[in-house]
């Protein structure tokens, strides 16, 4: 086991009596894309909840960078530095794309004109510039996931974590995406997706399988 990047170990979940994830351990470490993978109602989205410090488990324990996420005091710190995409985008209805972006960077306690800048960029990244000015409901599915993708890269970050980040993208998006996480990768940082995206899948550098709330092929 690694003190860099997030080591899950035997992280145990359940909902009433339904045990959602079960001795559960994975290892997802700098420089690399890791992906859990699995059928619908597997429990890929309560693990990465845990993971990004959104949900405490029942059991086990999550370390990153060494640092236990629900018993240490610096816990807060290591959540700052990571960006999570949930399943369900989180922009916030009420505001326009560049607001989203704007609260989500002002939150950090970046300056103004870092935060215009890095605007530019992933607008520009992600071909979104043309609906900055418009809020999540006068989107395609399509444009609000490139938006809440958009929003997790602009901030500072060094654990990446994505929930079915390919839904509603199209070929050409995806193929961006996993040029994106490659060079997320590159840069030294902490790549974790859940997916069933056969293509993310291929070009993953570690890959778990989970079940029924259980790992079934560990790397
Ligand atoms: N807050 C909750 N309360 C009760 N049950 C929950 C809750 N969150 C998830 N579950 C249940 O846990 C199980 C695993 O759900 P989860 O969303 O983690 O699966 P998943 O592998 O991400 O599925 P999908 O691929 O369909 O997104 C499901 O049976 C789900 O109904």
């Amino acid at each position: 086991m690694s003190d860099v990047g997030i080591n899950v170990i035997n992280v145990s979940k359940s909902f009433g009596n339904h045990a959602v994830l079960r001795n559960v351990s994975i290892e997802a470490l700098p420089n690399s894309i890791t992906c859990v993978a699995g059928p619908s109602g597997s429990g890929k989205s309560t693990l990465l909840r845990i993971v990004a410090g959104y949900l405490r488990p029942d059991s086990g324990r999550v370390l990153i960078n060494g640092v236990d996420l629900y018993a240490d005091s610096r816990a807060r710190e290591i959540i700052n530095m990571i960006s999570y995409v949930p399943q369900d985008d989180l922009l916030i209805s009420g505001l326009t794309i560049r607001e989203n972006l704007r609260l989500a960077l002002r939150v950090q306690g970046l300056g103004n004109r870092v935060i215009e800048e890095r605007i530019r960029w992933v607008s520009g990244l992600l071909g979104i510039e043309h609906i900055l000015n418009k809020r999540p409901g006068q989107i395609s599915g399509g444009e609000r996931r490139r938006a809440s993708i958009a929003v997790a890269l602009a901030r500072d970050h060094e654990f990446l974590i994505m929930d079915e980040p390919t839904n509603s993208l199209d070929r050409a998006n995806v193929d961006l995406l996993m040029r994106i996480l490659r060079e997320e990768a590159g840069l030294g940082r902490v790549v974790l997706v859940a997916t069933h995206d056969q293509y993310l899948i291929r070009n993953s550098d570690r890959l778990y399988m989970i079940r029924a709330g259980e790992l079934t092929i560990e790397p």
